[in-house]
């Protein structure tokens, strides 16, 4: 294949000091390894045997430092809103700092232009005549969706004449405390009897499961995932039947006889919801209107697809009803799914990706596995489905099937490690970037599980070596970060004190979300001039400032649109 012919528009000048390399920049994002503040029995990152990333921070201050990976400096709407994979790869590749989805959807919801929009106005016709579905996420952890748009979708809905409304939740345990799906659904049950007599409406709870198990999967790691959602949804059938969905998440928590362990709120089995007459109280019909409430794009792009397409063969759906639907936001501009949705997303423009490939024809290798493949190409590229052109070669590893991680720590490392070794020495990417994401500290560190955690960050910082060995024999240059944080924290912590909390046995109360935290970058390699360092005026840099660093570590200068570049 010949390589694209170079577009003016998009050329970058040449770095006035750093030339440009003739072997690859290696690019690792460690994903969910953050800087934690306590060095203690928690800290999975402090437990484990890490010798290459400490060896690292001797680099401090001039090749390794730390990075702001949460709240406003990534786009979020506050400074209390921990970090997570889309915002961190988004920052990281556009170089840019957006305001996110989660932050687009508080605008609209605040102003209550988001009843004015097309999005509403289509939908509206069947959400009055019909019945209108809310599908999503149930939780406050604000990575996925937030229960209070849930809540003012709602009210805004019933408040323009939507009578019958039905919500189907996805139970969280992974952006907020494990357990806590029970207390979300007394509480929705409670704001949607306030509702009923508030609006005169009929509204009602209609069916779930858990994230990791029903509906969210992402990446086409599972389609199963998918259809278990489907079932449940849209034709209101799964092996589970409540009456009430508070039992409901109560009763498929409870342990069962051989595990011992209770079930975690994402991993829930699917259920649905009965009326006395024994049918379920919301499948989804002809003539409805069908909305998903998450913001976020990675977990619902599949369940959109199967809404929205006419043909479609990745499971039976045995009956595709003809509704409205409507995503809260569009989760892909360019497959435009879904075609309608409540909140325009965030314009991710001008992108590095989008200068090396069509402006210096740079080749691009990323890679992971399913699970984060998305993240270090679609999220990177600003939310775009595929490559720029055929100078991004992008590799996926599949992930395991329908295991909790903790089950299987190392994941995919080996393979992905081994992958971008290959790449690195193929002579293919010379010039360019081999990127890659080890989803290990974020993938293990939500199951809450400690020990698999540290062994999970063993495992890749073996890997990271391996990789800056291989840069080192081929004479490359090399940045390592991560894109939030999370292993570093596996336990629930008093706010003020910091001491972890513990059960009323004394058992630890186990941390399964991201965190706050700052994460490391670090640069180096043999291809890098010695003059090469960190500047010092940027103490409060973000993970977009790596963005411009990476076009300069290629020998680019960066366009001015982009917050500044991390070298001196
Ligand atoms: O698993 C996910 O969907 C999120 C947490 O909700 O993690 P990440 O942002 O790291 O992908
Ligand atoms: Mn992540
Ligand atoms: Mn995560």
């Amino acid at each position: 294949m010949t390589a694209p012919a170079p577009d003016d528009k998009w050329k970058l000048k040449p770095h006035p000091s750093i030339p440009k390399p003739d072997k690859p920049l290696l690019v690792v994002v460690l994903d969910g390894w953050g800087e934690g503040t306590h060095n203690d029995d928690f800290n999975a990152i402090h437990k484990a045997d890490t010798p290459c990333m400490d060896s690292l921070k001797e680099g401090a201050p001039q090749r390794w430092r730390l990075l702001k990976a949460h709240g406003t400096a990534v786009g979020l709407p506050t400074d209390d809103d921990m970090g997570n994979s889309e915002v961190g790869h988004n920052a990281l590749g556009a170089g840019q700092v957006v305001d996110q989805g989660a932050r687009l959807c508080d605008k609209a919801l605040e102003s209550h232009r988001l009843w004015d929009l097309d999005g509403w106005k289509y939908l509206a016709p069947a959400a009055q005549a019909g019945t209108l579905h809310l599908i999503g996420l149930l939780s406050d952890g604000g990575v996925h969706s937030r229960y209070d748009q849930l809540l003012l979708l709602l009210t805004g809905a019933a408040e323009r004449g939507a009578e019958r409304l039905r919500v189907h939740c996805l139970t969280d345990g992974r952006d907020v405390e494990d357990g806590t799906s029970v207390q979300y659904m007394q509480r929705l049950q409670k704001d949607l009897a306030t509702l009923r007599e508030a609006a005169g409406v009929d509204a009602a709870i209609a069916s779930g499961g858990g994230r990791m198990r029903v509906t969210m999967d992402r990446y086409e790691s599972d389609w199963k995932i998918v259809e278990r959602g489907w079932d449940a949804h849209v034709l209101g059938e799964a092996p589970s039947r409540f009456t009430d969905p508070v039992e409901a998440v109560e009763k498929l928590r409870e342990p069962k006889a051989l595990g011992g362990k209770p079930a975690s709120d994402q991993w829930l089995e699917p259920f649905v919801i009965v009326g006395k007459d024994d049918k379920p109280v919301g499948p989804i019909e002809d003539g409805d209107a069908v909305v998903i409430f998450n913001f976020r794009a990675d977990r619902v792009l599949e369940l959109s697809r199967a809404f929205e397409y006419e043909k479609f063969d990745k499971f039976e759906r045995k009956r595709h009803p003809k509704v409205r639907f409507a995503g809260l936001m569009q989760y892909d501009g360019e497959e435009k799914l879904p075609k309608h949705f409540l909140v325009p997303p965030p314009d991710i423009e001008r992108t590095t990706g989008e200068y090396l490939a069509r402006g210096c024809c740079v080749p691009t290798y990323a890679c992971s596995e399913s699970q984060k493949i998305g993240h270090v190409s679609f999220f990177w590229n600003g939310n775009r489905g595929q490559p720029f052109n055929s100078l991004e070669t992008w590799h996926e590893v599949p992930s395991d099937k329908n295991i909790p991680f903790n089950e299987k720590p190392e994941m995919k490392s080996r393979e992905i490690a081994d992958l971008g070794k290959e790449a690195l020495r193929s002579g293919k990417f010379d010039g360019g970037q081999v990127r890659l994401n080890f989803p290990n500290p974020d993938m293990v560190g939500h199951t809450g599980d400690l020990e698999a955690t540290i062994v999970a960050c063993t495992a890749v910082d073996k890997c990271v070596k391996e990789l800056l060995d291989e840069v080192e024999a081929v004479g490359g240059r090399w940045l390592v970060t991560a894109d939030h944080g999370n292993a570093e924290d596996m336990v629930q912590r008093d706010k003020k004190t910091g001491t972890p909390l513990r059960e009323a046995d004394g058992r630890p109360r186990p941390l399964t979300a991201h965190t706050l935290n700052p994460v490391p970058v670090v640069i180096g390699g043999p291809g890098l001039p010695d003059s090469v360092r960190f500047r010092e005026d940027l103490p409060n840099a973000g993970l977009a400032n790596v963005g411009p660093t990476i076009l300069n570590l290629l020998g680019y200068e960066a366009p001015p649109h982009m917050v500044p570049t991390l070298l001196a």
